[in-house]
């Protein structure tokens, strides 16, 4: 299949996502271009799941259109472009697998299921290993590692496929720091890689300096879609119009830093 170079590589139109009959987000128009690094926030509930699951065709599709790398959704099928780590999807302790093998899975869908892996394939699961700051624990069953850590072992195994996007649900949501660190480092070598993704988060400190562009859901729509700094400004206004400003400063959840601005990855409503 061709795939025109300028498409990008997600394209909604007036999309809207759901389960079943239960309609969750609608009216979404966004386009993601390669290399651009974007933050999907919102409160709790507004839909950011949804709207990576219906853009992957994992949620229903109920209105509009959606384009991966310029091809419609229901005729895409260039999976391994694609990355995608769920949320909060450990491993199952009664998996008996070391991390190396999870990793290789990785991989599968790169080469037809009755060829051996390659020493390419060997080494890139290495490499994924690594980078995800695991190095050591490669040959280690992963029931014994920390949850945390186990979302490394799901991270690396997007990786090991080398994807053009990388589709991220709360990645560092719920890890030890440690793991978080070692997520912030890879996150920022993929960027350097060019690699694009779009990472729902509650906390942008992880993505600070990577981020190039910020999308918010309010209750199933997008409310904001723009530039770090642009954010920055889009919640001083809205601090300063509900009069929240003060009760923003206070809280540590806000103390987030792009730029100068501080920021808060849940916005609240504008009151007029
Ligand atoms: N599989 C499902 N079937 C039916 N409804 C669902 C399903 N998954 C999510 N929902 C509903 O869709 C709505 C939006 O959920 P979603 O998980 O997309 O929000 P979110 O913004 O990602 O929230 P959070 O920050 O808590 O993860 C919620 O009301 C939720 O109950």
């Amino acid at each position: 299949m061709t795939t025109p170079s300028t498409s990008p590589l997600v394209r909604l139109r007036s999309a809207a996502f759901g389960y079943a009959d239960r309609p969750v987000v609608s009216g979404v128009d966004l386009d993601v271009s390669a290399g651009e690094v974007v933050a999907l926030l919102g409160p709790n509930g507004s839909g950011k799941s949804t709207l990576v699951r219906g853009i992957l065709g994992l949620a229903d599709r109920h209105a509009g259109e959606v384009e991966l790398f310029g091809t419609p959704l229901d005729r895409f099928d260039e999976h391994t472009r694609i990355g995608y780590v769920p949320q909060r999807h450990s491993l199952s302790a009664s998996v008996r697998a070391t991390v190396t093998e999870i990793v290789e899975v990785g991989r599968l869908p790169h080469r037809p299921w009755w060829r051996p892996s390659s020493r390419e394939d060997h080494a890139i699961v290495r490499e994924a290993v690594a980078d995800v700051g695991l190095g050591d624990r490669a040959h280690e069953e992963v029931a014994s590692l920390s949850g945390g850590q186990q979302r490394r072992v799901l991270i690396a195994r997007a990786l090991a496929g080398r994807p053009e996007m990388l589709v991220m649900d709360e990645p560092t949501a719920g890890v030890d720091r440690t793991s978080q660190e070692a997520l912030a480092v890879v996150l920022r070598r993929l960027a350097d890689r060019g690699t694009s993704m779009v990472v729902v988060t509650h906390e942008l400190e992880a993505l600070e300096g990577l981020v190039t562009r910020i999308v918010c859901l309010d209750t199933g729509h997008v409310d904001f879609d723009g530039s770090p700094a642009a954010y920055a400004e889009h919640l001083v206004r809205h601090a300063v119009g509900s009069g929240h400003h003060h009760a923003h400063e206070d809280s540590p959840r806000h103390g987030h830093v792009i730029g100068a601005a501080p920021l808060d990855p849940t916005p609240r409503e504008v009151v007029p």
